[in-house]
């Protein structure tokens, strides 16, 4: 009998995990599979589990979250056979729409895992850390900085008072890459390392990365006024910023990003101050699409 380790973050989506959960575990027991349903006290709780849960090599390991509890999933299953199911229960789940998963509905979820096949995908590394979709630093990571220091209001609502503050003050930044050994000084709005192609919930900053290519890109916002940030923000949802005539972009295998007093963000998570060097690991995880 199959069996399948799920661990879910009940936080994810406003509390849409637990949730999906419920909804996707019948769906397991009338497939024949067994389970085990796990969720931590809080983050680091929930991947010593999933850590012993990889060890235990189920026939999957199962999340149900959104992209902050993949990330925690990815930690686990890197350089192992598991094979990730995804339940996408996040605000954003950025991973699981690369891989066009059904969002936010556990019974479908559910099926797509039964159904699907494990692909073998690319993580980028940080050090010992993994992410699976976009390490973003620069306007957005200052928005982020911001958002955190605000006590009010909640939810995407405190996302959308920080961006409109920082549009107001915000001044190009200078960074300092390393791409595959060349350097390169340049100002930017922001640079991004897309191992996948979006972040923010569907925002294709990196338009065209692709999981499976053993390739990071690398895209560099430069200079634009605010008005013309605020006209092309949207184009960012179907990729269209990509003509931009300040858009830059490189594919690599390893980039260092380095500038003073920005912090990087990836899938979601804080992963700290640059600089930070990533690094692609072809063909990392499986992951069931
Ligand atoms: N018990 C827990 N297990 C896992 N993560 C938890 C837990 N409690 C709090 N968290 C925190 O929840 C945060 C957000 O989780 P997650 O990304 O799953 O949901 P989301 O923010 O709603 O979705 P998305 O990242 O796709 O927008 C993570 O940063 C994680 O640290």
């Amino acid at each position: 009998m199959p069996r399948a380790i799920v661990l879910t973050n009940p936080t994810s989506g406003k509390g849409r995990g637990a949730r999906m959960r419920d909804e996707a575990l019948p769906r397991f027991h009338g497939a024949g599979w067994r389970t085990t349903a796990l969720t931590g006290r809080d983050a680091d709780e929930t991947l010593d589990l999933a850590r012993v849960a990889a060890a235990e090599e189920p026939d999957a390991l199962v999340v149900c979250g959104g992209d902050g509890m993949v990330n925690l999933g990815l930690q686990a299953v890197a350089g192992t056979d598991v094979p990730l199911g995804i339940l996408p229960a996040g605000t954003g789940n950025d991973f699981a729409r690369y891989f066009d998963l059904p969002l936010r509905d556990g019974a479908a979820a559910a099926v797509r895992i039964l159904e699907g096949t494990a692909r073998t995908v690319d993580l980028a590394r940080v050090g010992d850390r993994y992410f699976g979709g976009v390490l973003a630093a620069g306007f957005d990571a200052v928005v982020n900085e911001r958002a955190n220091r605000m006590r009010w209001p909640r939810g995407q609502m405190r996302y959308n008072l920080a961006t409109v503050a920082e549009l107001r003050v915000f001044r190009p930044l200078r960074y300092l890459l390393d791409l595959d050994g060349t350097e390169h000084e340049l100002e930017a709005m922001l640079v991004a390392v897309g191992n996948g192609p979006s972040f923010g919930g569907g925002l294709r900053i990196a338009h065209g990365a692709e999981l499976d290519d053993g390739l990071l890109d690398v895209v560099l916002i430069k200079p634009v006024g605010r008005m013309e940030l605020i006209r092309t923000f949207p184009k960012l949802f179907d990729g269209s910023h990509v003509t931009h005539p300040q858009y830059e972009h490189h594919r690599v295998r390893r980039v260092t990003v380095a500038s003073a007093g920005i912090v990087g963000y990836a899938d979601g998570e804080r992963f700290g101050p640059l600089p930070l060097t990533v690094e692609c690991v072809p063909g990392a995880v499986r992951v069931i699409a």
